[in-house]
Order: C-alpha cells, then structure tokens, then sequence
C-alpha cells in the first residue's frame, strides 16, 4: 500500500444505513449470502467522451485495513434507536468485532480508460460484506477518477508542455487536496506544489515564489536579485506584482547576473493580466536580450478552456500552473459512481456454477437508472489503431476464452457487431482479492501515470474532443442482453 494517509482503520468511514442493513442481513440469517455488486458510473464528468479510473490503491489500503476497533465498537455500541434503546445488540457487534473481510473483488486497473456502465470495482463475497463495502468504495473511487480525468483533460490540451498542480490550498481540506494531488499526477500533471504528496507518493514537487515574497522587499529588483542569490539553481520570477512587463525587465537584470555566476534565469512566471498578450510581450523580451530558453510559466484560474483558448491566441507560455479548477473539479465537483447488486446465489447452491444465481437489477422510471445484472466483465476488442468497442458479458453465460461476439448497442438494439474470435482484446477487469487475500501487485505511481498516455493514445480523437465528443461503443454481450431483458419484463410484469 502506497497511501500512507489511510495506514490506520477507516472500517467506520461508510454510512450509517450499511450498518443497519448489515445487522438485518445477520439478524435473518442471511449475512453469508453469496452476492455480487459493481461500481460503475452512468454518465462521463465534464461533458467528456472518457473517464479516468483512479483509486483503486487507495480501495486496497482501505480492505487491507479493514478491522473494527474496540473504540469503533463501543461507539456503535452507544447508537440508539427512537426509542432511546441501543441499536444494536451484543452478540452482532461481537460478530463485527471479529469480522474479517473475505470477498473476491475484480478491479479495472488504475490509469485505464472506462466508459459508462463498466463495471470498474465487482466486489463477491457475504452480502453483509459487500454492503460495508458500498460507500468507501464509492468514496475512493468517484473523486479520484474525477480528478484523473480532469488532469487528463489538461494534458491533452498543454500537449507537450508542463503541467504543474497548484491546487492544496483551494482543495476540499486535508483528504481533498492530498488525493486531488495523486489523481492529478496519475492523469498527467507533471509535478505538483504539495510537499506532504510529494513525500507520501514520490510525486515531484515544483514551484515558484509568490507575490509577499516581492512586496516584502523595497523593491522588485532587490527581491528578484536576492533570491537568485538564495536558490540560484531555482529561480522561477514572479513578475507581475506591480507591472508585469517592468517585472520581466527586472528578471533580464537578474538574470545577468546569474549568468555571470554560471547559473540560468530558469522561468518567469505571469499569474495576471492577458495572459496571452503579456506572454507574447515577455517573450520577445527575454529573446532580444538573449534569455531564449528561459520559460514562461502561467497560473491565475486556469483550466483546459482557457489554456486551450491561450494557446489558440498564440501565448508564448510552456508552463502551466493549474490549481482551483482542477483539484475542486470546478465545473462538475463529483462523479456520480454508484454501487448495484447484480447477482445473488441461491440459497441450495453450494458452488458457483451455472444455474445457481439469481440475477438483480434495479428498475427505474430513467431508462440510464436500470441497472445490469450478472457477474459481469469487460472486454475491450482493439485493432493495431487503437481500441474498437467494449463489451460487457455475463461471465457464466459467456466463454471467458476465445469466441466468437455479438455486441448489442444499448441505445438500438437493432444495431448488433459481431467479433470474430481472432480479434485482438483484453478483459479489463483482473482479480485483487481471492478470499479477502490480497493478489493484486499494484504498479507505482509513475507507471499508473504512463499508462493513462497510453490507453488515450488507444482512442480514436474524436473521443477525446471536448465539444460533443464522439460516443465510444459499449454495449452488451448478446446473451447478457436478452438476459436483462427477459429480466425487466419480468420484473414490470409483476
Ligand atoms: N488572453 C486571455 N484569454 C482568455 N482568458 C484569459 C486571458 N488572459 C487571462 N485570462 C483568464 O481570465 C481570467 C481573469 O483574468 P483577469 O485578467 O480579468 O483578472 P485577473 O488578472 O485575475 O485580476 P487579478 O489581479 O484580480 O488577479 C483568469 O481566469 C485568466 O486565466
Ligand atoms: O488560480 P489557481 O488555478 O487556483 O492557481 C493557484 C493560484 O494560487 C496562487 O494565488 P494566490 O493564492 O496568491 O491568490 P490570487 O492569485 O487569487 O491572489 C497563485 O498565484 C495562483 O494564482
Ligand atoms: O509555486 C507556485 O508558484 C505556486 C504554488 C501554489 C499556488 N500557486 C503558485
């Protein structure tokens, strides 16, 4: 486990009606029900045509962890009812003092590109378990995948560039900017500025100076000249506390005399004003004066719709320092992830084969609230372009090897593709746990980074475009399909 912050037991960190519902299971005997349930999400953050999955170190902690304290049973102890009686009785708490999590859970590694409905966590084991398990889960894996995503949208549009994250101050406390700063860095940051992220996941740490730094000296050049003199091998200039133009202007001066000492003049960094307009007015600056590999660096409320628009203006800025609107998630604060039961094991069946199951799904009035049943996985066909479609299968009514695939488009069902069984694909989900045994060995932070570049680079552009991207196909695997629908006709009928 990478994540230091979650060393200690979380096992409380659900909500209160898990609880409850898990001593209903056990109060009617069926606590060690087998069932499955998945976490998906149903729409794609941002307006976007992708989602980043993100989290799932953080969920490995957590189970890892997972172990109710005295502390935690006593304080359940102390829950009552409306009638002021305890709520729950001894002998189940004694059950939850001892409980150790035994579930299969699959997993869509980090760092892969999903899409609505996928499975992306499938948790098997006692439904008891798997219900404590629905908020937590839910917890780690929608804000992370949210500001994976978010990242990764700003790294499509700086390309190239640098992308630094700002964002500790402006996050949502403690937690929010310590998991904003590893989702951002897995979804393409370079580095960020928060120290305590740096330290805990091996993040790299950059920054700048700020303005109290200028305004505490009599004058800009005495500032600028004397951190130079302080951090010689770190000088990035702010430039813009009092005209960012005369700011460059300093920075050329203290830049001479850095050159004299051997060192550069690394940045100077514009955090207002037109961005674009004084980018391309420093640049010519710092070229005439012969500072032409010294950046410029631009911070000041950006996000990938300005920065894309700066760019489009011609701004002469190769670094970027992006903080609020990317580690709040500004324009769409959550990712509306969500946990459904999808199969639950009869109560004669004594092993998992086919036939034994009994297969769930909610119904909904909203044709995107109907869940799927099954024990379901995800298999992504590709070709040497890139990836092709996604299909979601019932594992027990679906070869897990090599066949041939009819792949039903959820919104026209009339629309069928057919994959040979020859053609190229991976099944995304991999097993994490075996029995509440970990046998997952998680890859480091800078791989998990790596390989989001790779899995954007497997979509066709239109996908990652921001205005009305194009939908990726996912459907269902054709058995899958009448399944559910067998099912929901069922279910209406009564
Ligand atoms: N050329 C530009 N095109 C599009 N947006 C820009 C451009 N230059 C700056 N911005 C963005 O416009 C927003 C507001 O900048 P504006 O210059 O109006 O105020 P400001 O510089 O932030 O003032 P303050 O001194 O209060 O920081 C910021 O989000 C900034 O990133
Ligand atoms: O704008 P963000 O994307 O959140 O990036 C971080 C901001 O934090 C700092 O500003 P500061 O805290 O001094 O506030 P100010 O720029 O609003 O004055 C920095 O100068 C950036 O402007
Ligand atoms: O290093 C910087 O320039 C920095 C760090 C945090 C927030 N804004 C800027």
């Amino acid at each position: 486990m990478t994540n230091k912050l979650y060393d200690t037991s979380l096992s409380l960190l659900t909500d209160l009606y898990q609880v409850t519902m898990a001593y209903g299971y056990w109060k009617s005997g069926t606590a060690e029900k087998e069932s499955v349930f998945n976490l998906y999400f149903r729409k794609h953050p941002f307006g976007g045509g992708f989602t980043i999955a993100c989290g799932l170190t953080n969920v490995i902690g957590y189970i890892e962890n997972f172990k109710l304290s005295k502390k935690d049973i006593r304080y359940l102890r102390s829950l009552t009812g409306n009638d002021g009686q305890p709520l729950f009785e001894e002998a189940f708490l004694d059950y939850l003092a001892n409980l150790k999590l035994t579930c299969d859970i699959e997993a869509i590694p980090e760092g892969t590109v999903v899409f609505p409905n996928e499975p992306l966590v499938r948790v098997r084991g006692p439904i008891l378990q798997c219900q404590l398990l629905e908020t937590p889960l839910l917890n780690l894996i929608n804000f992370e995948s949210l500001i994976a995503t978010k990242a990764a949208r700003l790294r499509l549009v700086v390309e190239k560039d640098t992308l630094l994250e700002f964002g500790l101050r402006r996050a949502q406390g403690v937690d929010g900017g310590m998991t904003a700063s590893r989702a951002a860095y897995i979804g393409g940051c370079d580095a960020t500025s928060n120290v305590l992220a740096g330290k805990l996941y091996g993040i790299p740490v950059r920054g700048t100076h700020a303005h109290s730094w200028v305004m505490s000296f009599d004058n800009e050049l005495e500032a600028f000249q004397t951190y130079a003199d302080v951090l010689p091998n770190n000088v990035t200039l702010l430039v813009d506390t009092y005209d960012s133009l005369e700011g460059v202007r300093n920075a050329i001066k203290t830049g001479y005399q850095l050159k004299e000492r051997g060192y550069k003049l690394a940045a100077i960094r514009l955090d207002s004003g037109d961005l674009a307009y004084l980018s391309i007015e420093a640049r010519k600056l710092l070229d005439e004066a012969g500072f032409t590999d010294t950046s410029i660096v631009a911070s000041n409320d950006l996000d990938e719709t300005i920065i894309n628009s700066l760019k489009q203006q011609g701004a002469k800025i190769t670094i970027w320092g992006v903080g609020t609107k990317l580690v709040t998630a500004f324009d769409q604060p959550a990712l509306g992830g969500v946990y459904k039961l999808a199969a639950l094991k009869h109560d004669s069946a004594v092993s998992a084969t086919l036939g034994e199951w009994d297969y769930k799904m909610k119904l909904s009035e909203q044709a995107i609230k109907i869940s799927t049943p099954g024990i379901q996985q995800v298999r992504r066909f590709r070709n040497e372009q890139g990836f092709l479609a996604d299909m979601i299968y019932n594992e027990n009514s679906f070869a897990s090897e090599k066949q041939q695939a009819t792949m039903i488009d959820p919104l026209d069902f009339t629309k069928r593709r057919k994959f040979d069984a020859d053609q190229p694909y991976e099944d995304l989900l991999v097993p994490v746990f075996r029995s509440g045994k970990l046998v997952y060995e998680s890859q480091d932070i800078h791989a998990i980074r790596e390989r989001v570049q790779t899995q954007l680079a497997g979509l066709h552009p239109g996908v990652k475009r921001f205005v009305n991207p194009h939908l990726y196909p996912v459907g269902l695997e054709k058995n899958l399909h009448e399944m559910k629908t067998e099912l929901i006709l069922k279910l209406r009928e009564g």
